[in-house]
């Protein structure tokens, strides 16, 4: 039996709760397929899409009415675990009862430490929200002087907020019990709910959006994960992705993507923290491997037959 955390991609879960549920949906199967073959699964999510929603939402809600007030990052991060944890809890719950599997499924709110003092609150370089033309971001850029965007992977422009590292997982206690006691545990969603921790030894949460491909490598360190699957909207990681000699690659060594990452392959913000975080976890620990693969192909992934495996 292995145990293996699952990172799903945010950008790979639609962009409205219709598309979030068929693409849960979809993925579901594979997902238990796994627990069927007598795994355990743990599952963590993005939410660059849905944050940048909620938080959309209440900015121009509140332009709207005194009732409602801007929410900051913390908790609308907090509010995006909830909205895909439910859709996950639901799709996997059905999909359980169809193969009449006793399992329980729980999402757990998830505060993830980091150092208040990290550098990436002094460069926020995490893309988050909708994607849009130039013209319209730089519009958006001009009634906000804290508002900061990229281009994002020949997909458009994106606003970019800080993503400081993760350190530690506050409910790291919580969730190894849940595992203990046979259930399917979603945690870390959306990379986590940013704190550090205050002078007096509590949580405090800071506005900032943890890439979760960093905290779910964090996450299978800490409960001693032996898979990291890393599952977005491309099938495998490229070598000159989006030119003419793009090269989709089945595997490669740590010291290949380190090699590969240095001569600029990954695009920062998009592939560059999956592979870094693949081989993070790759390094940490003998035998273990990370996955980089389409939430559509994950079965075959699972069979190594699609995705890119990172091996020491
Ligand atoms: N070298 C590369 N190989 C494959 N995809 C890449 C590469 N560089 C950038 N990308 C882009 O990165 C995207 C994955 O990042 P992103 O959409 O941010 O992930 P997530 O699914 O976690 O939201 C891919 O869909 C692809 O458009
Ligand atoms: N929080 C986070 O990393 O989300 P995405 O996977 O959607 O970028």
């Amino acid at each position: 039996m292995s145990r293996i955390v699952i990172a799903l991609g945010g950008n790979a879960l639609g962009n409205n709760p219709k598309e979030q549920q068929e693409m849960i949906d979809a993925a579901t199967p594979s997902l238990i397929g796994l627990i069927a073959q007598g795994h355990e699964i743990i599952i963590s999510h993005g939410n660059g899409p849905q944050v940048g929603m909620i938080n959309l939402a209440f900015d121009l809600a509140s332009q709207q009415s005194d009732k409602v007030v801007p929410l900051q990052l913390m908790e609308c991060t907090a509010m995006s675990q909830g909205y895909i944890g439910y859709h996950l809890q639901k799709g996997i719950k059905k999909e359980l009862r169809k193969q009449g599997m006793p399992w329980n499924v729980a999402t757990v709110v998830t505060q993830v430490v980091v150092d208040k003092e990290d550098s990436a609150f002094q460069n926020p370089n995490k893309p988050i929200g909708a994607f849009y033309s130039k013209e319209k971001i730089e519009e958006m850029a001009k009634e906000d002087i804290n508002f900061h965007y990229v281009e994002d992977s020949g997909r458009g422009f994106r606003q970019v907020v800080a993503s400081p590292k993760p350190i530690d997982i506050a409910e790291k206690a919580s969730i190894l019990n849940l595992l203990d006691n046979e259930y399917i545990v979603i945690a870390c969603g959306g990379g986590g709910i940013p704190v550090y921790i205050n002078d007096d030894g509590d949580y405090e949460g800071v506005p900032a959006v943890i890439d979760k491909d960093f905290a779910s490598a964090k996450l299978a360190q800490e409960i001693g994960a032996d898979y990291l699957f890393i599952l977005t909207a491309v099938d495998r990681v490229a070598i000159n992705f989006g030119k003419e000699n793009q090269q989709a690659l089945e595997e490669m060594s740590v010291e290949e993507a380190k090699q590969y990452a240095k001569e600029g392959h990954f695009a920062p913000g998009s592939m560059s923290p999956k592979v870094e975080a693949a081989m993070q976890f790759a390094s940490s620990g003998k035998g273990r491997k990370a996955i980089i693969a389409s939430l559509e192909k994950a079965p075959l992934a699972m069979k190594g037959e699609s995705g890119t495996t990172i091996h020491m």
